[in-house]
């Protein structure tokens, strides 16, 4: 993709879930726009080029494993806010344990967004298998409200079903990012424009002593 400067950029996506949820589905989904049951648990590293609004992207996907340990210190979690500019969190429509965990995937990811001190993380989060509705457990809503809260975006997909939902969720990434990249663009002009102010009143405040 051609960027802001001409230049070409590239956009880093971690997609997390707990076990099951259907992280490598989705991902296999949007790739291949086939789903084909079974996927193993290898962690796996993507790269991907898709056109949104009339412009390439390239997307570098990390499939990533679920750790245990949450706590905010651990240093897997640190590396990938480090590495993402943008984060799937998927749960199972199925499974409330999974919706739970992504509230504290979360605030993982803010608690250390804030310590590397980067700009609103783009994140959107996903409740998978819908298909399955009879064994259902976490209702849409609750996925608006955290999703709202947390402001984030939502989508309700089926990996197993549908193609076009899954599109739309990393096609919504990418708005997200991108918008992101241009906010902190923004906010380091003002940042360069109010220290050159502040130099100059600074100068005449010690010509007139
Ligand atoms: N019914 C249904 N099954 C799904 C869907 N997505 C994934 N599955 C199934 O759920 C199981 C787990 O899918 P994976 O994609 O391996 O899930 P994962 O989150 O990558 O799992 P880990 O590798 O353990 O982290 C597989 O049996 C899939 O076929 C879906 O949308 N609907």
């Amino acid at each position: 993709m051609t960027g802001l400067n001409g230049q070409r950029m590239d956009a880093n996506v971690v997609v997390l879930g707990t076990d099951n949820v259907g992280k490598s589905a989705l991902i296999v989904r949007f790739l291949t726009r086939r789903f084909i049951g079974e996927y193993g648990d290898i962690e796996s590293l993507y790269t991907h080029n898709v056109v949104v609004d009339g412009r390439e992207q390239t997307l570098n996907i990390w499939d990533a494993p679920y750790s245990q340990d949450l706590s905010s210190e651990s240093l897997m979690y640190e590396k990938r806010v480090q590495w993402a500019d943008g984060f799937v969190l998927v749960y199972s429509v199925c499974d409330r344990a999974s919706f739970n965990a992504v509230s504290r995937l979360i605030q993982i990811i803010k608690t250390n967004k804030d310590i590397l001190g980067v700009e609103k993380m783009p994140i959107v989060i996903v409740g998978n298998k819908r298909d399955l509705d009879h064994r259902r457990t976490v209702l849409s809503e609750e996925g608006s409200i955290l999703a709202l809260s947390a402001d984030c975006q939502f989508y309700e997909v089926s990996a197993a079903e549908n193609y076009h939902s899954v599109l739309m969720v990393f096609h919504g990434l990418v708005h997200r990012i991108r918008e992101s990249r241009v906010s902190v663009k923004k906010l380091a002009g003002i940042k360069g424009i109010v220290k050159s102010m502040s130099a100059v009143f600074t100068r005449r405040r010690t010509d007139s002593l």
